[in-house]
């Protein structure tokens, strides 16, 4: 099998094998354990500020569907939170499961969700998202749940455009999307440093995870679980179960922005 994948013959228990770092002390996702997140009133609010002109794309990698972003200036940042300074939102993009009971990367003592949304960002203090992803402070993911329930009218529009990307390496263009409609009501938080959930695994993320979760349907989960690992022509192989499960603490703190 030539690259990384889900597959038990390339999936994350063989990362370590090429990506040493899969082993190192700020590993993500991770178990968080509500009770045992500490409360830290120096917490800002996350302040989220995206300019719909900035959606370019939306890309099937062969990993996840991810829409990607205009990120040669400040139009849509994230500031506030944990972070200082500015950063860029430069793509998000989904995890989930084969079924609706798994799914999500993070957990919440244990829970797994059938999805998680990921939006990530780099510290402008470097000169590029290459740049910033190699250093510790470099890129800010937001995390959001999905949890099953009513169907997300603020979901169609990714999923309607999902038809056009089906196979690997498939992209089409997709223009003025706010990623704002994907967000919970509150921006309640934990946050605490870790790193990339794929290879090359970088040690050089402030998680900041939503409490708050976001609906799906089961239908629109389908929607999905109908996109592909495999690229036209190669043997179909339906694109779910994309998520790293949680990884060991190595005793760091997760804090909460919320009481
Ligand atoms: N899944 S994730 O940690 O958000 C991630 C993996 C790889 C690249 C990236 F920009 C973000
Ligand atoms: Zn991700």
């Amino acid at each position: 099998s030539h690259g990384w994948g889900y597959a038990a013959d390339n999936g994350p228990d063989t990362w370590g094998e090429n990506f040493p770092i899969a082993n190192g002390p700020r590993q993500s996702p991770i178990d968080i354990v509500p009770g045992e997140a500490a409360f830290d009133a120096a917490l800002k609010a996350l302040t989220l500020k995206y300019d719909p002109s900035t959606s370019i794309d939306i890309l099937n990698n062969g990993h996840s569907v991810q829409v990607t972003f205009a990120d040669d200036t400040d139009s849509s940042t994230l500031t506030g939170g944990p972070i200082s300074g500015t950063y860029r939102l430069k793509q998000f993009h989904f995890h989930w499961g084969a079924s609706d009971d798994k799914g999500s990367e993070h957990t919440v003592a244990g829970t797994k969700y059938p999805a998680e949304l990921h939006l990530v960002h780099w510290n402008t203090k470097y000169p590029s998202f290459g740049e910033a992803a190699s250093q510790s402070d470099g890129l800010a993911v937001v995390g959001v749940f999905l949890q099953i329930g009513a169907d997300n009218p603020q979901l169609q529009k990714l999923l309607d455009a999902f038809d056009g990307i089906k196979a690997k390496s498939t992209q089409t263009s997709f223009a003025n999307f706010d990623p704002t409609i994907l967000l919970p009501g509150s921006l309640d938080y934990w946050t605490y440093d870790g790193s990339l959930t794929t290879p090359p695994l970088l040690e050089s993320v402030t998680w900041i995870v939503c409490k708050e979760s976001i609906s799906v349907s089961p239908g629109q989960m389908e929607k999905f679980r109908n996109l592909m690992f495999s690229g036209d022509g190669e043997a179909p192989c339906c694109m779910v179960d994309n998520y790293r499960p949680p990884q060991p603490l190595k005793g760091r703190k997760v804090r909460a922005s919320f009481q």
